[in-house]
């Protein structure tokens, strides 16, 4: 596996006695350089509460990854689409994926039904495509204006291109005989005095058409605390949820953990799986009410039959409710009294883990039992309680604490919760050994500037995998990475000054903006094409 020859020019000479190797997807060609005295404040100073998108910040924050790059590390445990795909009846996917889920099920007499262990792997995969995350601190470099990406692996084959610059926005779209997996990222980066927030807007979806079925999310949101002094660590948290649309039309709420108190939620990830019931009363509800656990029902009216007036921490709610649902929870002549979202609700399955770690599954009535025997809670929606305190109610909305210490907070193997009868549904994959040296990169994320001989020639002309500043810092050139950055910024600065005089301006090539028919929201489409190799005729291609 070899690098294309065209960029090596100012690239440093790789010194084999100094431990240095080709990019042959175990390893980078050269370590890390240290970022060493270089101050964050001293570029970030005079951005507090801005908008990242549009700084420049100095080579030596990146990592030598493009944006793009990066964000197809979501596929790094596509094996669990497969498996999810791959469960044709109760036998098969006792096989696959839920093969420990159902036998603890089945030891005690009682079968789990199909739907739940379809629905988890999903919800596994969707954690699992944020474990890169953890301590990696380097900032990808921003794609220019049409750069794509392709990546084959056995299990699937990607390609992601840069569809719009500002604001700056990646779309990707991955198939396999098993699934379709596409979205948009649009990353807001804001400054907050102590940490950088980080908002990656749009959805995720992904199709088993097989199955008729499809299950998008939302991403969640990071945190890079210590910008100013301090080490830097990263955070995850806010709510996530996947919603199954058409087949057994499930959804699951997971709940990301801010460190919180004493670190004890620290990279907690916790959750349930919910049958469609609760999804049809759910769908009812407008999106602000569904973050709340305890409504007061203070008013059903009687004209308007089904609009319902509830009160949720002192404010008043108007909303469109099946009433059917309220009588079978035993609420449609409530006025006045308490009702409690949670009632509405069946749970499936109990969800936990560590997005760092791994993600366990169990029944509801495992889970009710655990809580009872530390006295907890059972009934918190978001399983908070599970975390060790008495009520975590409304826990998922909750922020990342800005009066932390400065310490980079310890993974504590004493706060990881074992639930009896659980079934492990993922455990991500431990780092290289190397990898500090490499930029916190997994094995996965090491791979992806490799360049085989025989993709030279099929390759498309705007791959990443051909920035010469990306490369030049994978070889520790920090000096010609960022000359080449400057260099390349400016060039895509006067093509998009010619293209707006023109009278088509520029258009993304592979992907279209679109409604997605599911979220009914607007996304970028795949147009198809990509992968039958016709670069030749393309224009403008030449962005590097
Ligand atoms: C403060 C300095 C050092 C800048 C470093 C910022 C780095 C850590 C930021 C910049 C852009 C960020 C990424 C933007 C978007 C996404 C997609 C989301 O689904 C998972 C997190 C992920 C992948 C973010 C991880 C952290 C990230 C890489």
């Amino acid at each position: 596996m070899l690098w294309i020859q065209d960029n090596e020019r100012n690239a440093p000479s790789l010194n084999p006695d100094r431990g240095d190797v080709l990019n042959d997807g175990t390893s980078l060609p050269v370590a890390q350089f240290s970022r060493g005295d270089f101050s964050l404040w001293s570029v970030l100073k005079n951005c507090v509460g801005k908008e990242l998108s549009k700084i420049t910040m100095p080579v030596v924050f990146n990592e030598p990854l493009s944006f793009l790059q990066r964000m197809l590390e979501y596929l790094e445990y596509a094996h669990l689409l497969r498996l999810a795909a791959e469960q044709t009846d109760p036998v098969a996917r006792m096989e696959y994926i839920a093969v420990a889920c159902w036998c603890a099920e089945l030891k005690r007499g009682r079968k789990s039904t199909k739907d739940d262990s379809l629905e988890s792997p999903i919800k596994a995969f969707a954690v699992s495509a944020l474990a890169s995350n953890w301590e990696r601190l380097g900032k990808p470099f921003n794609p220019l204006l049409g750069e794509t990406y392709e990546l084959q692996r056995p299990e699937f084959r990607a390609v992601c291109e840069q569809v719009s610059h500002h604001p700056p926005v990646s779309a990707f779209h991955a198939d396999s005989p098993h699934f379709v997996f596409h979205g948009s990222v649009h990353p807001k980066l804001k400054f907050c005095g102590k940490s950088v927030e980080i908002q990656p807007k749009g959805h995720v979806t992904v199709e088993l058409p097989r199955w008729g079925e499809a299950y998008t999310w939302n991403n969640v949101n990071c945190c890079v605390h210590n910008v100013i002094v301090g080490k830097l660590w990263i955070e995850q948290y806010g709510a996530m949820e996947v919603v199954c649309h058409g087949g057994a039309g499930l959804r699951a709420n997971l709940a990301f953990k801010p460190a919180g108190f004493n670190n004890r939620d620290l990279h907690r990830v916790d959750g349930f799986i919910l049958d469609a019931e609760y999804v049809e009363y759910m769908d009812a509800v407008p999106a602000c009410v569904r973050q709340m656990d305890e409504l007061d029902i203070v008013r059903i009216l009687k004209g308007g039959r089904r609009l319902t007036v509830l009160e949720w921490k002192g404010r008043v709610f108007h909303f469109y409710v099946c009433l059917s649902l309220l009588r079978r929870a035993n609420h449609a002549r409530v006025e006045g009294t308490q009702a409690s979202l949670a009632s509405f609700k069946k749970r499936l399955r109990f969800v936990y883990g560590k997005w760092t770690q791994c993600i366990k599954c169990c029944s509801i009535e495992d889970y009710e039992r655990w809580c009872k025997e530390r006295g907890e809670d059972a009934a918190g929606g978001s399983g908070a309680g599970a975390a060790g305190r008495p009520n975590g109610r409304n826990e998922q909305v909750s922020q990342p604490d800005e009066t932390d210490s400065d310490d980079v907070p310890k993974p504590d193997e004493s706060t990881n919760i074992d639930i009896p009868d659980s079934v492990l549904l993922w455990e991500a994959r431990p780092r290289p050994s190397n990898s500090a040296q490499y930029y916190q990169f997994t094995e996965f994320a090491m791979s992806l500037n490799e360049m085989e001989r025989s993709m030279e020639s099929k390759l498309c002309p705007t791959d990443s995998r051909l920035r010469p500043d990306v490369r030049l810092l994978e070889r520790g050139d920090v000096d010609g990475a960022a000359a080449e950055k400057t260099r390349l910024e400016e060039k895509q600065r006067t093509t998009r000054k010619i293209l707006k005089k023109s009278s088509e301006g520029w258009q993304p090539r592979w992907f279209s903006q679109g409604t997605n028919p599911y979220t009914k929201q607007e996304d970028w489409l795949y147009n198809g094409g990509y992968w039958d190799r016709n670069y030749q005729h393309l224009k403008d291609v030449d962005i590097f």
